[in-house]
């Protein structure tokens, strides 16, 4: 069981020269649908990883409000009454009332004591409206009192973390995939695609899936004991059990089974490698590189063989006519759906012909979705039937962190570069022309 993605254990200070003395580095915050990132600017990984959602009580905080939990351990324990939220929607915050508490404490409970001898730098979708662009500076300068800031565009930071101003990145995140053409440093905003068909849409395919073979999932909280049962046989597990009014939520139960859904996205589910679409039965002798199937354990210790399915579940992303569904789980309608080849297709479409080629040799893929095993391999096939002239070079890294981190790599690249320092916001600036500066300054 993972236990998240952080790079510090809980237990351990950062180092006070990283943080105290003569340098004073800048903070780089990559607010994100999944996961809340915050380091030092000039480091390769962020410290702090801390899940967006956050744990409550309603009347068990000071004056009877409510008491919040952040962080891995504290959102992961179980508590009586402890409902589960996000206060991000659509990858940009919807809970103005939330998200500055959970920011800051992504920002002081591992890196920065002092906000205020700190310029920060906040990561955002191209999608982030102006309204939402002016509360995060308020809430950097007049919250947490920040020195100087910057509101940089997440495509523009995957791209500098692979050393490029000119790309084409595609982001698979939490709740879309996103394709974006950036040039010299600048989106192109008119080429930008967006779909919602990210980590939460393969959750809900794979819960589609695992509810048509009648699979309940079980997340781990749940199990007191269990013994080893044979495949497909049903699962011989203890559960616990709670005192009247003491068990946890029903949103609590709903966050920790998508964790044993990424266990499966990690181990068992697989990108058809193509080229072309899934087959609707495996090619006889199947096909190179390509195991016909996995096994995945539950968390009670059923156990089951995935073949032809566990592609099945993620072929809706790139053929949205093959999603699964479902009347009781969300999907999206796939009639309204662009696959990623067509996504691609569309954000490409209106850019200059000048500068297509070069966009194309840089196509950055970013985001912990595209980890899905063998998504490379689709998304080449598939650009390749996009573009069959030109010539499409995707930049892909092969370590896990740098495709979960690379927006984040990124700014804290761009905010530790000598150059940067005359794009701050300062204090100052922002006092004199109010939170409408962010929409000048940081295109
Ligand atoms: N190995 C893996 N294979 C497939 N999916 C994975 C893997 N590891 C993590 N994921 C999924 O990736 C998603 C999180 O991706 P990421 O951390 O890039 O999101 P985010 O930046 O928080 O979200 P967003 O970009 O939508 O704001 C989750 O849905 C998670 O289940």
């Amino acid at each position: 069981m993972s236990a998240g993605p952080s790079t510090l254990p809980p237990s351990q200070a950062p180092s006070t020269l990283e943080y105290g003395g003569d340098e004073i580095s800048a903070l780089v915050l990559d607010p994100g649908q999944c996961w809340t990132r915050a380091g030092f600017a000039g480091e390769d990984t962020p410290k702090s990883v801390i899940p967006s959602h956050y744990g409550y009580i309603e009347g068990a905080g000071p004056d009877g409000g409510r008491k919040l939990y952040f962080g891995d351990n504290d959102v992961h324990a179980v508590r009586a009454g402890m409902e589960i939220a996000n206060p991000m929607s659509d990858g940009i915050v919807a809970d103005w009332d939330t998200a500055p508490s959970l920011w800051r404490y992504a920002l002081t409970s591992r890196l920065a004591q002092d906000l205020s001898e700190h310029p920060l730098l906040v990561t955002e979708p191209i999608w982030n409206p102006t309204k939402n662009r002016e509360k995060t500076i308020e809430v950097a300068f007049e919250d947490f009192d920040v020195p100087a800031f910057y509101l940089a565009r997440n495509a523009v930071c995957a791209g500098f973390a692979f050393g490029k101003s000119t790309a084409l990145i595609l982001d698979v995140g939490a709740a879309n995939i996103a394709v974006t053409p950036v040039h010299d440093g600048y989106v192109l905003k008119k080429g930008c695609q967006r779909q919602p068909i990210g980590g939460d849409f393969l959750s809900n395919q794979i819960r589609t899936h695992l509810a048509n073979m009648g699979i309940s999932i079980t997340p781990h909280y749940q199990v007191l004991s269990k013994i080893p049962v044979d495949v497909g046989k049903p699962a011989e597990a203890t559960l616990k059990t709670w005192p009247e009014g003491q068990a946890p939520t029903e949103s609590f139960r709903r966050f920790e089974e998508e964790r044993v859904l990424t266990e499966f996205k990690e181990c068992c589910a697989q990108a058809w490698p193509g080229p072309g679409p899934l087959p609707a039965i495996m090619p006889e002798g199947g096909v190179p590189n390509v195991a016909a199937t996995r096994s995945f354990e539950f968390p009670d210790g059923y156990n089951m063989l995935f073949g032809l399915e566990r592609f099945r579940m993620t072929e809706g992303i790139f053929t949205p006519r093959s999603m699964l569904a479902s009347a009781n789980i969300p999907h999206p309608y796939p009639e309204h759906t662009l696959g990623l080849k067509d996504m691609v297709f569309a954000a490409m479409k209106d850019v200059d012909v000048d500068i297509k080629q070069i966009i194309l040799n840089s196509v950055v893929v970013t985001g912990a979705g595209s980890l899905l095993y063998q998504f490379n391999e689709r998304a080449l096939h598939e650009l390749g039937i996009a573009f069959p002239g030109p010539r499409v070079k995707m930049l892909a890294s092969q370590i896990p962190v740098e495709r979960r981190y690379a927006t984040w790599l990124g700014g804290s690249i761009l905010a530790s570069l000598g150059s940067f320092h005359q794009l701050w916001i300062s204090k100052k600036e922002y006092e004199e022309h109010g939170a409408n500066i962010v929409e000048k300054r940081c295109k």
